[in-house]
C-alpha cells in the first residue's frame, strides 16, 4: 500500500502516518517547534506499523525532551505569564496555495500571534498549502472522506483529531468545502473564515476564488475588500468580525483585483487571529462580535 493511502494524518515526514484514532499514545509534535518549544501531545491515536519506529524514536528522544520539557514548560509558562493569556492552539483549513496560512504561520513564529498552528486540514492532499505544512513539519489531515479521497477522515474522526491537538480555534483560509454542522457545533464561536469580498455582497455557494472577483468587476462595484467572519452552517452567513476595503479600478482585471484584495487579506487575518489568541474579541448585546484595540482597551471596532 502506498504511503499516501496509509497516511490519514501525516506527521512531519510522510513516513509517520497515523491511522484510526483509537488508543492513547504520543504524537510527535510539529517539528517546526524550536527545541525549546517541543511538546508532547497525548492523543487517541493508534499508529500503523510504520509508526512503531516513530514510537521508538519518540521514546529515544523522550530523554532529551525531558530535559527540554522543563525548559518547554518554563518557556510557555513565561510566555503566558508575560501575556497573562494562555497561548492558543490553532488548526488551519486550506484547499489551495495557502498564502493566508503561510502569513499566519509566520506570525506565530515572529510573535505577532500568541498561538501555534498544530495541524493543517485539507481536501487537496497535494495543494500548495499542504506541501508547505509538510516542509514546516506541521501534521496534515485529509478531510473530508469521499469517493475521491477514501483515506480522508470522517467528520467524527476529524473532531477526535482536533480535540487530541487541543485545538482552540479553526481558521479557514481558502478551504472550498462546506464545514458540516457537526463540526460547527463542536467548535462554537471558534471557527473563522476569510472571504475575498465585502460580505454579504458576492458570497454564498458558487462564490469562491476568482469567481468572486469576476462577479465584483462585472457588477461595476467601485469597492471590494476582505471579510473575516465566524462560520455557521451555511456558506458566508456567519457573524462578520472584520473587513478591509480596497478600490476597484476602472481597468482592473480579476487577477489585479484579486492580488490587491489578497494583500489586504494577509494583514487583516494576522491582526484578527492575534486578537483572537489574546482574547480581545467581545460580543455586543445584539450578537455582533467586536475587536478590542490592543493599544486602547476602551476602543472597539
Ligand atoms: N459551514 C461553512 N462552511 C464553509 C464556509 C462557511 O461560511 N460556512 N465558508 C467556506 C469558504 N467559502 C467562502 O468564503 C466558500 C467556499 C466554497 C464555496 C463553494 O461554492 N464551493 C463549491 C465547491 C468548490 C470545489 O469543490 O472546488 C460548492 O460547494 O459547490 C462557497 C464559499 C468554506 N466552508
Ligand atoms: N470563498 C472562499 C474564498 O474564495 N477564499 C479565498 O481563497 C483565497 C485563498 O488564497 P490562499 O490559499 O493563497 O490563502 C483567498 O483569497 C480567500 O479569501
Amino acid at each position: 500500500m502506498s504511503m499516501r493511502t496509509q497516511g490519514l494524518v501525516l506527521g512531519p515526514s510522510s513516513s509517520s502516518p497515523i491511522q484510526n484514532p483509537k488508543t492513547p499514545t504520543f504524537l510527535t509534535p510539529p517539528t517546526y517547534f524550536s527545541s525549546a518549544k517541543r511538546v508532547w501531545l497525548k492523543s487517541n491515536y493508534s499508529f500503523s506499523s510504520h509508526s512503531i519506529l516513530l514510537a521508538s524514536t519518540n521514546l529515544r528522544h523522550r530523554n532529551c525532551v525531558v530535559k527540554t520539557e522543563h525548559k518547554v514548560v518554563s518557556d510557555i509558562e513565561e510566555d503566558n505569564l508575560k501575556s497573562k493569556v494562555r497561548r492558543k492552539n490553532l488548526a488551519v483549513f486550506v484547499s489551495g496555495g495557502g498564502s493566508n496560512f503561510r502569513s499566519i504561520f509566520e506570525a506565530t513564529l515572529n510573535g505577532s500571534v500568541h498561538g501555534d498552528i498544530f495541524v493543517l486540514v485539507t481536501n487537496k492532499y497535494d495543494c500548495g498549502g499542504a506541501e508547505y505544512a509538510r516542509v514546516k513539519g506541521i501534521p496534515v489531515i485529509l478531510f473530508p472522506k469521499n469517493k475521491d479521497a477514501i483515506e480522508g477522515l470522517s467528520t467524527e474522526d476529524l473532531i477526535v483529531a482536533l480535540r487530541s491537538y487541543k485545538v482552540d480555534f479553526i481558521l479557514l483560509a481558502g478551504f472550498l468545502k462546506l464545514i458540516p454542522t457537526e463540526l460547527v457545533r463542536a467548535y462554537p464561536k471558534s471557527i473563522l473564515n476569510i472571504h475575498p469580498s465585502l460580505l454579504p455582497a458576492f458570497g454564498g455557494k458558487g462564490y469562491y476564488g476568482m469567481k468572486v472577483h469576476k462577479a465584483v468587476i462585472a457588477s461595476g462595484a467601485r469597492y471590494s475588500g476582505a471579510t473575516i467572519h465566524y462560520v455557521d452552517e451555511h456558506y458566508d452567513t456567519g457573524r462578520i468580525l472584520a473587513q478591509r476595503v480596497v478600490p476597484v479600478l476602472a481597468d482592473d482585471t480579476a487577477e489585479e483585483l484579486a492580488a490587491r484584495v489578497l494583500h489586504e487579506e494577509h494583514k487583516l487575518y494576522v491582526e484578527v487571529v492575534a486578537a483572537l489568541c489574546e482574547e480581545r474579541i467581545i460580543w455586543r448585546e445584539d450578537g455582533v462580535p467586536l475587536i478590542q484595540s490592543k493599544e486602547n482597551s476602551n476602543d472597539y471596532r
